[in-house]
C-alpha cells in the first residue's frame, strides 16, 4: 500500500482506533472524521459505515459538509482527525499518520460538472481510466463496450463528447466511473445540471445500474426527494455533523429530530410540551391547539419541550357534525387556503392560533372558509427531539 506521511501538524485523536476487525462487513468505515479550511470546521466528528452493495446518501443543506466528507473519502482533501477504511484498508489515519493518495484508493468519482474531456470521443473518455492502468486491445474494447451498454450509450461510442446532450454527457461520466470496477463509487450531485424531467429519468436509471452491478455508491445531494428515491440509507447532515442516519421510510415516517422532520419532507413542526415521559409508547403532547395523543414516540424521549410532526397527508379533513364519537385527536378548524395540483390538493387549515398544512386527494374538495374537523391519527403524530426555532 502506497502511504504518504502526514505533515507534523496532523495529530492523534486520542480516541480508540477504529480499525476493521474480523468479520467486519463494512466496505467503507469512517470514524470521527474532522476537516478544517483555515479556522472553519467543515466536517465535525463524522462517523458512519457503508455495507458492500449499499446506496448510501449524504443529504443536507448547502455548506453542511457533504462534499468535503466525500472528497476526504476520495483522498482529494486532507482531514486532520479520524480514520477512513476502504475495503479493510486503512487509507487515512490521523493517529497512524497515514494518507493514501487518491490514485491508490479503490474508488471512482462522478462530479456535478461531468468533467468529461471535450477533445475525446465517447469511447476515448470511457477508455481513459483503463488505459491509465495499462489495459489495451480486445480487453479494453470489450470493457468499454460493456460500460457503454450499461448506461445505454453503446451506439454512440464514436461520437465526439461535445456533441452530446447533458443527460448523455452524464451517462459518459457514469460509464467512465464504472468501467474500472472500483470498489466504491462516489457521486457528487451528479444529476443537478439536468432538467427536472431528465433528473427523474436518470434517478431511476442510476438505481437500476447500481442494483445490476451490485455497486457500492456514496451519493451527495441537497435534494431530499432524490435522496429518498435512490438510497438504501441516508445520513442527514447539518453544520458539518451527522444529525441522523436511517432508511428513507424511517427518516420520513419516524424522524428523531426536528431538523430531520423539517428537512426530509419539508413539513412544519409545531412546538409541544410533554408533561410526562411516554408510557407504553403513548404520550399526550400539549400542542398550541390542544392535547394530542401520540403513539409515534421515539425511544428515550423524556418530559419537556419538543416538536410535534404530523405529515400533511396524514391529517384527515372531516365535515363538522358527523365526526364519530370517541375518535381521538379531533380539532375544529377552518379551511384558510387551497391549492389544486391535479391529483392532490394542498390546504392550510386554521386550528386555534396554528395553521396546519393538509394534503388530500383531489377527489375530496373543501371550499376556503369551510368549517371542518381535523383528525390526526395517533400513530401518525410523531414527537421529535428538539424544539422548532
Ligand atoms: N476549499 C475551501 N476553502 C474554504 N472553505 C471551504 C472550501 N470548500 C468548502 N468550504 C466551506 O466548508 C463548508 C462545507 O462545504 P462543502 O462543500 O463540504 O458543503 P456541501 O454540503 O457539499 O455544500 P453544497 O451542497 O453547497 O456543495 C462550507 O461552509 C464551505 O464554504
Amino acid at each position: 500500500m502506497m502511504v504518504q506521511p502526514l505533515p507534523p501538524s496532523a495529530s492523534a485523536s486520542g480516541r480508540p482506533a477504529a480499525t476493521p476487525g474480523a468479520g467486519d462487513e463494512a466496505l467503507l468505515r469512517i470514524s470521527h472524521l474532522k476537516k478544517r479550511y483555515g479556522a472553519w470546521l467543515a466536517v465535525d466528528d463524522v462517523s458512519f459505515s457503508v455495507a458492500a452493495g449499499e446506496f448510501f446518501t449524504m443529504l443536507g443543506p448547502s455548506g453542511c459538509g457533504k462534499t468535503s466528507t466525500l472528497r476526504c473519502i476520495a483522498g482529494l482533501e486532507m482531514p486532520f482527525e479520524g480514520e477512513i477504511v476502504i475495503d479493510r484498508k486503512l487509507v487515512y489515519s490521523a493517529a497512524q499518520r497515514i494518507q493514501v493518495p487518491a490514485n491508490h484508493r479503490d474508488i471512482a468519482m462522478v462530479f456535478q460538472s461531468y468533467a468529461i474531456w471535450p477533445h475525446m470521443s465517447v469511447f476515448g473518455n470511457v477508455a481513459f481510466p483503463l488505459e491509465a492502468r495499462g489495459v489495451r486491445g480486445a480487453e479494453l474494447k470489450s470493457r468499454v463496450g460493456a460500460a457503454l451498454e450499461t448506461v445505454g450509450l453503446a451506439a454512440m461510442a464514436d461520437r465526439p463528447a461535445p456533441m452530446l446532450s447533458g443527460g448523455q454527457q452524464q451517462r459518459v461520466a457514469l460509464a467512465r466511473a464504472i468501467v474500472a470496477n472500483a470498489k466504491l463509487l462516489l457521486l457528487d450531485e451528479p444529476l443537478s445540471n439536468l432538467d427536472a424531467a431528465l433528473r427523474i429519468q436518470m434517478r431511476a436509471e442510476l438505481r437500476n445500474i447500481q442494483r445490476r452491478l451490485g455497486a457500492t455508491m456514496i451519493y451527495v445531494t441537497h435534494d431530499q426527494e432524490e435522496a429518498m428515491s435512490l438510497s438504501d440509507r441516508i445520513a442527514v447532515m447539518r453544520n458539518g455533523k451527522i444529525v441522523e442516519i436511517g432508511a428513507p421510510q424511517d427518516l420520513y415516517h419516524r424522524p428523531r429530530s426536528v431538523f430531520t422532520a423539517q428537512f426530509v419532507g419539508q413539513s412544519e413542526v409545531l412546538p409541544c410540551d410533554l408533561p410526562a415521559a411516554p408510557a407504553g409508547g403513548r404520550v399526550e403532547a400539549r400542542a398550541p391547539f390542544g392535547v394530542v395523543m401520540c403513539t409515534g414516540v421515539p425511544q428515550g424521549i423524556g418530559p419537556g419541550r419538543h416538536g410535534l410532526l404530523v405529515r400533511p397527508e396524514h391529517i384527515q379533513i372531516l365535515p363538522r357534525g358527523s365526526v364519530p364519537e370517541g375518535l381521538p385527536n379531533r380539532f375544529p378548524a377552518r379551511i384558510e387556503s387551497r391549492s389544486f395540483s391535479g391529483r392532490l390538493i394542498d390546504y392550510h387549515a386554521a386550528v386555534g392560533a396554528s395553521s396546519l398544512a393538509v394534503q388530500t386527494l383531489s377527489t375530496s374538495e373543501w371550499e376556503v372558509g369551510a368549517p371542518v374537523v381535523l383528525h390526526m391519527p395517533p400513530a401518525h403524530c410523531i414527537v421529535v427531539e428538539g424544539s422548532p426555532g
